[in-house]
């Protein structure tokens, strides 16, 4: 896993844009991530929640409201029925109800007179009953002064009342005048023949129920009411409103459909949209409460759901883009004071901003990294005093031994003056400086006589003392800084005398062979009892076309001829030795 995770991030990644981006955008970017991931997602489940939690729980509660309000009307129902049942059963009512079912007419008419007082004198007290009736058996009420269509419409209406197995049947009914009641009608039997005498008919005006609810509300644009499934009609409307309180219509087949005493259920209107529907059927009666809230209200609910985890998320949102930056921060500053110091060390500047290298405060890898750096950088930078001191004194070893090379390139290691190579350079320089001067150079090439008779009749060994001894001579006799004495070669020496003319080279070499034999080195096998010397002498105003060799041959066959003539002598060059 670990594996595949650093191939993606460093392999599949290398040449794409995202290693453009600099270290602490995208640690921050990481870090938004990871907070928006589970925001974002908790914030579409919300949001898709949000309405479906309105609706149900204004559902719930507009249920639990309609039921209420049902199980009161029911209760203010049963407190009339029971007060209604104590009327009837009264003696004075029975007995009354008695005469007039029997067949003595002077009863019947007492009694036709006395039962209306009856009912007077009970609910004459009551405003909500707007109608209150006695029938006989034939279901006619029991009233000479009741106009005759008022009697019919009563009569019919009961009539037409299902049988209710002894309780109250409750309905509504219209008269003529336009008055809604709520009708209780409840049967009424002779106590001792257990016989039916007649019925009372009490109509309750509507807003006595609506008193109970009127100030039920479910939020704004909602509406409580109560319909009758069975007429199809709002039978209590507390707001009263004009052309009902809903489509009675499309509601009442919602009711039908659902065949449940309450619930919930959807129902949509063309003119007002989609409503949500809460009902509960008043107890033994077609009658409905029922809520009505359109869906608008709810989504506007929901929308103010939505609107505080909106709020609440981008308050989230904030605070994880802050702390993304900061935690980026806290890990990229280390890192570039690092980078810093090792640019210092790479240029040579130190291994931080100041002596002590990088300072971080903490407990965390880049503080340990941090350590390990500058533990390195000392090291580093102790290795490098030392090797700049070893440096140092290797320089000064080398330039003495460069000097003592350049010195021994140069040198006779015999006798110590300067050797061939060394004349060589001298007598060219020389040439061209007379040239351009204008001045005369002296050459002079001096051989050891009878030198190897000299190593056989002494040996090596002093044999080369005595070479030593004439190249000091010699040297002794180069006077002028740019006089050269030099060992060209065995027992064979030279002497480049600059500004010297003929005259004066032969004087030189004179003065030099006779110190040479003032010198009194023994050598028993010459013919001259000591050591001497044959030197051959040439001195030139050079121009450019004298050459080194030329001149060299020259003092050369000088010198051969100074041997010729007897040696220990000083013999200048001739003109023709230039040939
Ligand atoms: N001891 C010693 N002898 C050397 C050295 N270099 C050359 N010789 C000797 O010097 C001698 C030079 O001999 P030549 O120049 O040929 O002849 P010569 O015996 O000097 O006689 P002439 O030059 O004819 O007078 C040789 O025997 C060499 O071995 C040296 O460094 N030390």
């Amino acid at each position: 896993m670990n594996r595949l995770a650093d191939y993606l991030s460093l392999h599949l990644l290398r040449n794409t844009a995202l290693r453009n981006v600099a270290l602490r955008h995208r640690l921050a970017g990481a870090l938004l991530l990871l907070a928006l991931l589970p925001l974002a997602t908790s914030s579409l489940i919300g949001y898709a929640e949000s309405t479906a939690a309105v609706r149900q729980r204004s559902g719930a509660l507009a249920t639990e409201v309609v039921k209420l309000v049902a199980k009161n009307i029911g209760l203010e129902m049963a407190r009339l029925e029971s007060d209604s049942e104590v009327l009837v059963l009264s003696d004075r009512i029975q007995d009354f109800l008695g005469d007039y079912a029997g067949t003595d007419e002077a009863k019947r008419a007492a009694s036709r007179l006395a039962l209306p007082r009856a009912l007077l004198e009970r609910y004459g007290s009551f405003d909500f009953l707007n109608q209150k009736y006695l029938l006989d058996r034939d279901s006619r009420i029991i009233d000479a002064q009741v106009f005759a269509t008022l009697g019919d419409g009563v009569a019919q209406f009961a009539r037409r009342a299902p049988n209710h197995f002894g309780r109250p049947y409750w309905g509504t009914y219209d008269n003529a005048a336009g008055q809604k009641s709520m009708v209780l009608l409840r049967a009424i039997y002779n106590k001792p023949a257990n016989q039916l005498v007649g019925s009372l008919f009490l109509g309750v005006r509507p807003s006595h129920f609506a008193a109970t609810f009127d100030d039920v509300n479910l939020g704004g644009g909602s509406a409580v009411f109560v319909l009758d499934a069975d007429a199809g009609k709002v039978v209590i409307d507390p707001a009263e409103r004009s052309g009902g309180a809903a489509p009675a219509a499309a509601l009442t087949a919602e009711l039908r459909r659902s065949r449940q005493r309450s619930g919930l259920a959807g129902y949509s209107d063309a003119r007002q949209g989609q409503h949500l529907l809460a009902y509960a059927q008043v107890l033994d009666t077609s009658w409905f409460v029922v809520g009505v809230i359109p869906a608008s209200q709810l989504a506007t609910e929901a929308q103010s759901v939505r609107d505080k985890n909106v709020l609440i998320g981008m308050a989230a949102l904030l605070v994880s883009i802050a702390l993304a930056l900061i935690l980026a921060r806290s890990i990229t500053t280390p890192l570039a004071s690092l980078a810093q110091a090792m640019r210092g060390i790479g240029s040579g500047s130190g291994g931080g901003n100041d002596a002590s290298g990088v300072t971080l405060d903490g407990n965390d890898e880049l503080t340990a990294l941090a350590r390990q750096f500058n533990d390195m950088a000392g090291r580093i930078e102790q290795h490098q005093l030392r090797l700049e001191r070893r440096v140092g004194e290797g320089s000064g070893e080398l330039a003495a031994v460069k000097a003592r090379l350049a010195a021994r390139s140069v040198t006779d290691d015999l006798t110590g003056i300067a050797n061939r190579r060394r004349f060589d350079e001298v007598l060219a320089g020389e040439l061209a400086h007379a040239a351009r001067a204008g001045v005369p150079v002296a050459l002079l090439m001096l051989d050891v006589d009878f030198f190897r008779h000299y190593n056989e009749a002494y040996g090596h060994r002093q044999g080369d003392d005595c070479l030593r001894r004439i190249g000091a001579l010699l040297q002794s006799h180069a006077r002028r800084a740019s006089d050269l004495a030099a060992r060209s070669g065995g027992a064979q020496f030279v002497l480049i005398a600059f500004d010297t003319d003929s005259a004066g080279a032969l004087a030189l070499g004179e003065a030099i062979r006779a110190a040479l034999e003032a010198l009194r080195l023994v050598h028993a096998r010459s013919p001259l009892g000591r050591v001497t010397a044959s030197i051959g002498v040439v001195s030139v105003v050079p121009d450019d076309t004298w050459s080194f060799a030329a001149m060299l041959r020259m003092a050369d066959q000088a010198m051969v001829r100074a041997k010729e003539r007897g040696r220990n002598q000083v013999v200048g060059a001739r003109a023709k030795d230039t040939a």
